[in-house]
């Protein structure tokens, strides 16, 4: 279900929109505009469907419009064409539309925002920053410190409640920001560049506490990040911004397999692949190792016998291997050693690395119960050195 659905928005600073307006739809580009008229285009005919759940995170260089397409969702800026639709219950609210009243209603129960900056207030305790916002929903006092100390908890700061923030360190800082966005509970958080200002390990904690904070609230999440890696960690979705436009919108593994533009290519040949390739996007298929009747040739020594498709045995010299059927809950030190893993392709490349640093064999890939590839040394190597690019996982 679409939560936020922005459709064909233009967003332009300065005054002389009547003239902008029409030389950008010649195709003028954004400084020949600037040169033209004076006016800056934020924003360029955005087109990006967020659903229920989503992280979508919004990725481009420095002034390629980002923040200036979040800063739209909640009204803060003027859209001067298209329409920036936000679920309100039943109804979608076209924010561009709005009257002061409906975007206050908006902001109060629908969509929240949390800023790289914090923007805690320094008079007010870590416990009052947090529930402040839901004083602005009108909550009762009681209620609303019961609340805010249960969010509280959630990011592991209940300890802190009564602390100043200059008392905190940015860390720190940075998960009350998004207690605070959490305890008004609305549906919607834009989130603009929060961790960037951190250090890298604290960077990577809040991404994982963020990720999970997710997967409990159900939140759709709109994220504007210029680092390509912590969007393809966090993100369902990634929409890439240059000079104002979406230029390319995808799933995160297919922005690194069929990156669209050079731009976007540069971006990811400086990217970890642990973090976002799977199974099937690494792997020799099947189709393409030598078989015979009903075996399938891994090495001089081992064999796989499938039938119509499914994996039957894994045969080595010494006769039938024994094997395991790995899920996100296999205890891989505790397997023994000698075992095949067979695992479904969508594994990530990062939990297949882990299970052959433990074992000593291919491991065995499967979809819907059907044998569909191996992922050996080789596979792993062509990865790590940049070579998938370009690489369709559809076809694999
Ligand atoms: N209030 C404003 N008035 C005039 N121009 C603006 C304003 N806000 C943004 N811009 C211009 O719009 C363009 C996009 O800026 P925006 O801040 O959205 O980029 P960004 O991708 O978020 O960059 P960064 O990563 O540096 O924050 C820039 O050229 C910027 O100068």
């Amino acid at each position: 279900m679409a939560v936020v659905t922005i459709e064909n928005v233009d967003i332009v600073f300065g005054d002389n929109l009547a003239q902008t307006l029409p030389l950008m739809d010649k195709g003028h580009t954004r400084d020949d505009i600037i040169g033209m008229t004076g006016d800056v285009v934020g924003v360029q005919n955005a087109n990006i469907e967020v659903n229920e759940g989503e992280i979508c995170v919004l990725m481009g260089l420095s002034g390629s419009g980002k923040s200036t397409l979040l800063r739209a969702i909640n009204g803060l800026n003027k859209i001067a064409r298209g329409r920036c639709l936000v679920r309100d219950g039943d109804t979608m609210v076209d924010i561009a539309e709005c009257d002061e009243t409906k975007l206050r209603h908006m902001r109060t129960h629908r969509v929240s925002m949390v800023f790289q900056s914090f923007a805690l207030m320094p008079w007010l305790t870590v416990l009052e920053n947090v529930a402040f916002g839901l004083e602005m929903q009108g909550m009762p006092k009681t209620e609303r410190l019961i609340k805010a100390r249960e969010q509280l908890k959630m990011v592991s700061l209940d300890q802190w409640a009564d602390k100043k923030p200059d008392e905190l360190s940015g860390g720190m800082r940075q998960r009350v920001g998004l207690a605070r966005a959490f305890a008004m509970d609305t549906d919607v958080l834009l989130m603009d560049e929060p961790f960037s200002a951190l250090d890298p390990l604290i960077r990577s904690q809040l991404q994982d506490e963020l990720i999970e904070l997710q997967k409990r609230l159900n939140k759709t999440i709109i994220f504007v990040s210029h680092d390509l890696d912590e969007a393809l960690k966090i993100g369902t979705k990634i929409a890439i911004m240059e000079s104002a436009k979406i230029i390319q919108e995808d799933a995160p593994e297919q922005i690194v397999l069929n990156p669209a533009t050079e731009y976007v290519e540069k971006f990811v040949a400086h990217t970890n692949p642990l973090n976002v390739l799977r199974g099937n996007s690494l792997m020799t298929h099947i189709k393409e190792l030598a078989s015979t009747d009903d075996k399938v040739v891994i090495d001089d020594s081992t064999w796989l016998e499938i039938k119509e498709g499914k994996l039957i045995s894994v045969q080595g010299a010494q006769g039938e291997l024994p094997v395991v059927r790995w899920t996100s809950d296999t205890v891989i030190e505790d397997v023994a050693e000698n075992t095949v893993f067979i695992a479904p392709s969508s594994i990530a490349m990062r939990d297949a690395v882990e299970i052959r640093y433990h074992s000593n064999h291919v491991i065995v890939l499967e979809k819907n119960e059907q044998c569909v590839g191996i992922l050996t040394d080789h596979n792993f190597y062509h990865a790590l050195l940049g070579k998938h690019f370009g690489r369709d996982t559809e076809a694999a």
